[in-house]
């Protein structure tokens, strides 16, 4: 048996309530994992102390996470989009005592193809190009983390435009195009799954470390050198 699969997580979980928070809890139980602190609106309980907390909420949550996290000295794996500088600064500050590990989105697929963009966005400089981003209806946020994350992958400014429709899990279109021809390159999250197994690589990932801001590609890293 893979030898993190019989690691027991004893978590905390902010946004516990949400659609991704449903679905982690879905995920770590079948694993094994122990949801032990949930927060979310006018919801706290607290069984013991979480050796990890997770958040993926809002915004107005992060500060509080950020003291849930000193309260408790655990790390942090947070996936919550739309932070702001003053929510970067503080994360970063959070993560001179413990491991943090932040990314705007989890799957394993974003993560290569950010590689993908990083390693040939020389070749399409003449080119150009453009980003679409398609969520569910009840996304707050627009444009997506995601899309922000590929564009600063890229390395340059490119129109994003955003669609909110249905039950659309994430689907992001890199487009590049000159007056001949079109390249077009696609990720699609098929179910929320895909993110909560990154979110439970990340969790192990922290309970490995002393302290440090990581993203979900140093993550991956570790687990490649393995
Ligand atoms: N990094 C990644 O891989 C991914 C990131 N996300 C991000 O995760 C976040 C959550 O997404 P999703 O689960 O779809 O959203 P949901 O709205 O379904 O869930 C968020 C939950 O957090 C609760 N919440 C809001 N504000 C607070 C607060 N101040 N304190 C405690 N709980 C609060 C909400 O309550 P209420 O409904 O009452 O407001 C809700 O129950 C978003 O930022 C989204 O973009 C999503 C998927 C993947
Ligand atoms: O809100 C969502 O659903 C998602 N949010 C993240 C984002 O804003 O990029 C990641 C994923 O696309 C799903």
């Amino acid at each position: 048996m893979n030898r993190l699969n019989t690691v027991k997580i004893r978590y905390g979980l902010v946004g516990a309530n949400g659609k991704m928070g449903a679905e982690i809890q879905s995920y770590f139980s079948s694993l094994g994992d122990l949801c032990v602190l949930r927060k979310d609106m006018g919801v706290f309980e607290e069984i013991e102390r979480p050796q990890v907390i997770i958040d993926f909420s809002s915004p107005d949550a992060v500060f509080e996470t950020i003291e849930l996290c000193r309260k408790f000295n655990c790390g942090l794996v947070i996936g919550t989009t739309a932070l702001s500088e003053e929510h970067f600064a503080k994360l970063k500050e959070l993560a001179e005592h413990v491991p943090v590990v932040q990314s705007y989105n989890f799957s394993t697929g974003i993560a290569i193809l950010r590689r993908i963009i990083k390693e040939y966005a020389s070749y399409f400089e003449d080119w150009d190009a453009a980003m679409v981003e398609i969520h569910h209806n009840m996304k707050k946020d627009a444009p997506s983390g995601t899309a922000k994350m590929l564009k600063q992958a890229l390395g340059r400014d490119i129109p994003i435009s955003s669609i909110r429709v249905g039950g659309v899990f994430g689907e992001h279109t890199l487009i590049f195009s000159n007056s001949g021809e079109t390249v077009e390159i696609t990720h699609r999250a098929l179910s929320r799954r895909a993110f909560a197994i990154g979110v439970r690589n990340a969790a192990l990932f922290v309970l490995e470390k002393e302290k440090g801001f990581f993203s979900y590609d140093d993550v991956l890293e570790s687990a490649q050198a393995r």
